[in-house]
């Protein structure tokens, strides 16, 4: 049976990546979707405004919310300090299991663990199960209505802190409306919003930042 896009882009990165290396898988993986099959990856050009958050973050204990290949949990693993983790959740097996191969190969399987399921079943459980105390960076990615009640989930499960930060994809394409209006209203966070480009494409996207004030 054919194979699908998301086992053509892991086999391209196995075949023209360096194993160990995730800068190369990233970089790969942005080659194929570039030149040879768009695919929902962040992206080099909003994978820059990820590094910056990542980085001023400087994450002990990260999350990440839609998996999909693990083009961004290699980007953001990467850049993460010694003992430091990213738990990423993904609720397609096809897609968690390419994911873990890409994570593999790209040698931040120590940092990255994958968490299959759907996030409304893990994120209550990340404190008793997967022993978070509380998450400092939030990255999300999935389905786009699930921003809004994953971010009111985060909150009721005690997970946030003063100064947790949350960066999500997609602000204008496909778009995430209810979750700027809820983000922006609220008193409990302080937002900004990044102009970018849609990965790949000419087409105008951005992502909003949204610290928490406690
Ligand atoms: C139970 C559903 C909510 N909880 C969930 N829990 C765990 N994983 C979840 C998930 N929802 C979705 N996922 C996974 O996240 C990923 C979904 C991401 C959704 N992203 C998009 O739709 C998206 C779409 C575009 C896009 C842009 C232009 C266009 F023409 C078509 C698509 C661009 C992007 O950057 C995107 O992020 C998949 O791997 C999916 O299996
Ligand atoms: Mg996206």
């Amino acid at each position: 049976m054919n194979q699908s896009k998301e086992q053509r882009i892991l086999n391209f990165v196995l075949q023209n990546a360096v194993r160990g290396d995730p800068h190369s898988v990233v970089d790969t993986i942005d080659k194929y979707c570039s030149q040879k099959e768009w695919a929902m990856n962040v992206g080099d050009e909003k994978g820059k405004i990820l590094d910056k958050t990542v980085q001023e973050a400087n994450p002990s204990v990260a999350l990440e919310l839609g998996t999909y290949c693990g083009y961004s949990a290699v980007r953001i693993s990467r850049l993460l300090k010694a003992g430091a983790r990213l738990l990423t959740v993904e609720f397609n097996p096809e897609f968690a299991a390419i994911a873990k191969q890409m994570i593999e190969f790209a040698g931040v399987q120590d940092k990255v663990k994958l968490l299959e399921g759907p996030s409304e079943e893990i994120i209550p459980q990340l404190k008793k199960k997967y022993e978070v105390d509380t998450l400092d960076f939030v990255f999300l990615d999935h389905w786009k209505e699930r921003y809004t009640p994953d971010t009111i989930l985060l909150q009721e499960c005690n997970l946030l802190r003063k100064g947790s930060v949350l960066l999500a994809d997609n602000i204008i394409f496909p778009g995430a409306p209810d979750f700027v209006n809820y983000v922006r209203k609220s008193p409990h966070f302080q937002c900004t919003n990044y102009p970018s480009h849609l990965e790949y494409m000419q087409v105008e996207d951005a992502m909003e930042k949204a610290v928490f004030l406690g």
